[in-house]
């Protein structure tokens, strides 16, 4: 107790000096693995049931899921001499054959998939994309949609010789309407410099993710990507108003609507948003943004239980209330982590939970003071044992790279494996406690970070090297784990190449067929990024 004093005291001091008055700031975290490169497919794993202590599942109501395994090459046709002359016309100087320049669009962030793609494309316009579909339907050719590449599970490199379509070249900015906040730019645009576009107009994008430097707008889409503000501005569900997309025929499809407002029938937009490539290629986004805040302040805290964790989240919500925009959690495993390999300290005394929280105003006093009296109720309520207020940009910066470095701290761990489930929020660290017990000493870490506010953890479990034994112990466990709460396996990396089995887990089989019907009638030959989302038995 007289220790849990001691470390408010370093709070308290942070209250006195609360000075709310520093502009949101952004982090440039462009993702590099040092990592060898691994064998594309996880080995075929043997069910294991009954370690589990809840309720067995085997999928919504559909078949077993199959183990990732390898998927067969589909019948595609390999290109020819004729091709190639086709794309190096259309396409002058933007038809990559040399490997050297296709090997890092080859591999995926993580470096566990390679495909052995031949030619990259890179074109500038719609109308390429639409030239480039409309030929590749017409020859059978596979093609692989590719933004930034910074995925998480397999989506966005090809898995045999599908040609790979970049939208690296695509990065116009086109229209920002500063009455309205709607910004209308090309998919290949980079997530941060949209960002820096709209500081410097009074506004920010509605989305911020620790790939913000190198991932595009367009794969975010593709990907529904979540991130660290989701709590606050909701999904790109919600705050993209219009797409335009090339279907897989080459037919441009203009659903680039900048209306708040549009119930004219179907909304088809939605249907490209997590589609992870399978359906069309988007070329153009136009996308809500909120005003910039005049006031940010981070917190982060320390707690010894995830139920008081918990509470303190229930506390924010209340308290904070509407300037609330981030609540983030790390357990003291990543904070291990990010010391021996990143070399960050801890800026707080150690603790088995730590928290990043984020508010977001327009008034520093009022959100001082709110926050403040937050503070000041959680630490008399005994809910944090310590913690630290950051009120100008470089401690701001500080703070948050203890949460948004997670992932690269892992990189340098060993193998990883990685999970991205959405559950109950107060299910959601049970998991990672189970899974520790379930493993014993077979990992060499599991960890436990993510998102509270929105439900949603990322458990990760590393091995010296790849361990096809340990794989076996972590799934299906993880998976039946999460379908006996009623979870999602993928709350927002998507299902790519990695997750597409393991659907059932989270979708009934008449909802995953309908899928199937929309890819047959969006893309007859299948030749959108084949092998992603889809589950084997519907190819
Ligand atoms: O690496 C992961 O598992 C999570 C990555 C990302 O979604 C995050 O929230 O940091
Ligand atoms: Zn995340």
């Amino acid at each position: 107790m007289a220790g849990i004093f001691q470390r408010s005291l370093r709070l308290q001091r942070a209250l006195r000096h609360l000075v709310p008055q520093s502009p949101l700031s952004s982090t440039v975290t462009a993702r590099h693995s040092p990592l060898d490169l691994h064998c594309p497919f996880l080995p075929s794993t043997s069910w294991q049931f009954g370690i589990c202590c809840r309720k067995l599942h085997t999928g919504k109501d559909g078949p077993k899921p199959s183990p990732a395994a390898a998927p067969d090459r589909l019948p595609f046709s390999r290109i020819t001499q004729e091709d190639l002359a086709f794309f190096r016309k259309i396409l002058p100087g933007r038809a990559v054959t040399d490997p050297d320049l296709l090997e890092s669009s080859n591999v995926d962030w993580l470096k566990t998939v390679k495909g052995s793609s031949e030619l990259l494309l890179r074109p500038q316009t719609t109308e390429e994309v639409s030239q480039i579909l409309k030929y590749c339907n017409s020859r059978n050719l596979a093609v692989n949609p590719q933004g930034g590449n910074t995925g998480l599970v397999g989506g966005s490199v090809p898995v045999y010789d599908e040609i790979i379509l970049s939208t690296g070249l695509m990065n116009n900015i086109l229209t920002f309407d500063s009455i309205s906040g709607i910004l209308t730019c090309q998919a290949g645009c980079v997530l941060e410099t949209l960002s820096l576009h709209l500081e410097e107009r009074d506004y920010i994008m509605p989305l911020d993710l620790g790939a913000k430097g190198s991932c595009h707008i367009g794969g975010n889409v593709a990907t529904n990507a979540g991130g660290l503000r989701l709590l606050r501005y909701g999904s790109l569900h919600g705050t993209v108003l219009g797409l335009e997309v090339v279907l897989a025929d080459g037919r441009v499809l203009d659903c680039l609507a900048t209306l708040r407002k549009d119930n004219t029938g179907y909304d088809l937009k939605q249907l490209f948003i997590g589609s992870e490539g399978t359906l069309g290629v988007i070329t153009a986004v136009s996308i809500l943004c909120p005003k910039k805040p005049k006031s940010v302040n981070v917190v982060f805290l320390g707690c010894e239980t995830f139920e008081q964790l918990l509470k303190t989240f229930q506390l924010s919500r209340g308290m904070l209330g509407e300037i609330l925009s981030a609540f983030e959690f790390l357990d003291s495993e990543c904070m291990r982590l990010l010391n021996t390999h990143l070399k960050l300290h801890n800026p707080i005394s150690d603790c088995p939970f730590y928290v990043v929280i984020e508010t977001s105003g327009s008034d520093s006093t009022h959100d001082g003071e709110k926050l403040h009296n937050f503070l000041e109720e959680a630490m008399t309520s005994l809910l944090v044992t310590d913690g630290t207020v950051a009120t100008e940009d470089s401690k701001i910066r500080a703070l948050w790279s203890m949460r948004e470095r997670v992932t690269e701290a892992l990189t340098h761990d060993g193998f990883t494996y990685k999970y991205d489930i959405s559950l109950p929020v107060e299910r959601i660290y049970q998991l990672v406690t189970d899974m520790r017990e379930h493993l014993g000493d077979r990992a060499k870490s599991v960890v436990g970070y993510g998102h509270v506010g929105d439900g949603n953890l990322h458990l990760n479990v590393t091995s010296a090297a790849k361990d096809p034994a340990l794989l076996a112990a972590i799934e299906p466990f993880v998976y039946e784990w999460t379908a006996g709460c009623n979870g999602s396996i993928s709350a927002e990396h998507g299902l790519g190449l990695k997750k597409r089995n393991y659907i059932y887990y989270s979708k009934p089989s008449s909802a995953v067929s309908l899928m199937g019907n929309i890819k047959a009638m969006l893309d007859p030959k299948g030749i959108l990024n084949p092998y992603k989302t889809l589950p084997d038995d519907l190819k």
